[in-house]
């Protein structure tokens, strides 16, 4: 038996990065978090302790800082690429790289040219892999909140002897959206894709009957294929904000579907991904993100 180094890789992990740049007096800030993380010949490390070539994390954080002075950082997968490819192509020993950036939002307070009030708790994210002289880009949103207070149904289930739900053609339907979706190619126009795939899955949420929060996930992607080109692949990660109907029946009440318990948890987890059947390889798209 002998016992070896499996996979590993090292970075400096959510740097915060806010930018501004200056159009006369009209600012725009830019609020970042990123992370790197280099893979290749690094057995010696582990191993030894011998870290010739090892590019010290604390030099992957100033890296990131110097890049976003150098150039503007522009949209989060270009700036992702550049920080990839730069460390891949700079350190003969480091063959891979795993960039990972959120992207927080900050909006205009009305009127003014400098100063601004957060945005929700919503991110744009992506995850860019780079190996060698390939590159694959995974973009997509989190904590996308979203609620609707009709056209959801769940009912036709099996009744076990477990089984205490009530059926229902009437409920509130809310879910956090983390989607991921998987590019073709390096060279999307990242903006513009971003804002349409995240307004078709609103507009999906919002449309589609729902019989359960699994067909509402299959609609979302699928739109999103239908429409976008660009993408082989979606995965949503879609938890089941339960509301539950409040029994006011011991203050002589009836609850006509008006007065809910928002529970936190447990919660129901609806996952998935949706897929052209001829879409390209992923390659190391996926690899080291979670399932969904
Ligand atoms: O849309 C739903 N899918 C389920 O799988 C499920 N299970 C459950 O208890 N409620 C719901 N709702």
């Amino acid at each position: 038996m002998a016992i070896v180094l499996g996979p590993n890789q090292y970075g400096k992990a959510e740097n915060r990065l806010v930018t501004v740049s200056r159009n006369g007096s009209v600012h725009t800030v830019k609020d970042l978090t990123v992370s790197t993380s280099l893979r290749g010949d690094l057995a010696d490390t582990h191993l030894t302790g011998d870290n010739a070539k090892v590019l010290a994390t604390d030099t992957q954080k100033n890296t990131v800082y110097a890049f976003a002075k150098q150039a503007p950082v522009g949209e989060i997968e270009d700036f992702a690429l550049r920080l990839g490819r730069h460390f891949v192509g700079s350190q003969e020993p480091i063959t891979g790289a795993r960039i990972l950036i959120d992207e927080h939002s900050w909006d205009r307070i009305d009127g003014h040219d400098h100063s601004f009030v957060q945005g929700s708790n919503e991110k744009r994210t992506t995850a860019v892999t780079v190996d060698g002289s390939q590159a694959w880009v995974v973009s997509g949103v989190r904590d996308m909140v979203v609620l609707k207070s009709t056209g959801s149904e769940f009912h036709g289930y099996p009744k076990d002897p477990y089984t205490t739900l009530k059926e229902t053609d009437d409920r509130i339907l809310a879910t956090s959206v983390t989607a991921r979706w998987r590019y073709i190619g390096t060279d999307a126009d990242w903006a513009k894709s971003f804002a349409e795939i995240r307004s078709i899955m609103l507009k999906t949420f919002a449309d589609k009957h729902s019989l359960s929060l699994q067909q509402t996930l299959y609609a979302m992607g699928e739109a999103v294929l239908n429409a976008r080109s660009e993408v082989a692949e979606v995965r949503l990660s879609m938890p089941n904000k339960h509301h539950f109907l409040v029994d006011l029946s011991a203050f002589g009440l009836e609850n006509d579907n008006e007065v809910f318990y928002a529970a936190d948890r447990p919660y129901g987890l609806i996952e998935g991904s949706i897929l052209r059947d001829d879409a390209p390889e992923a390659g190391l798209a996926w690899s080291t993100l979670p399932a969904f």
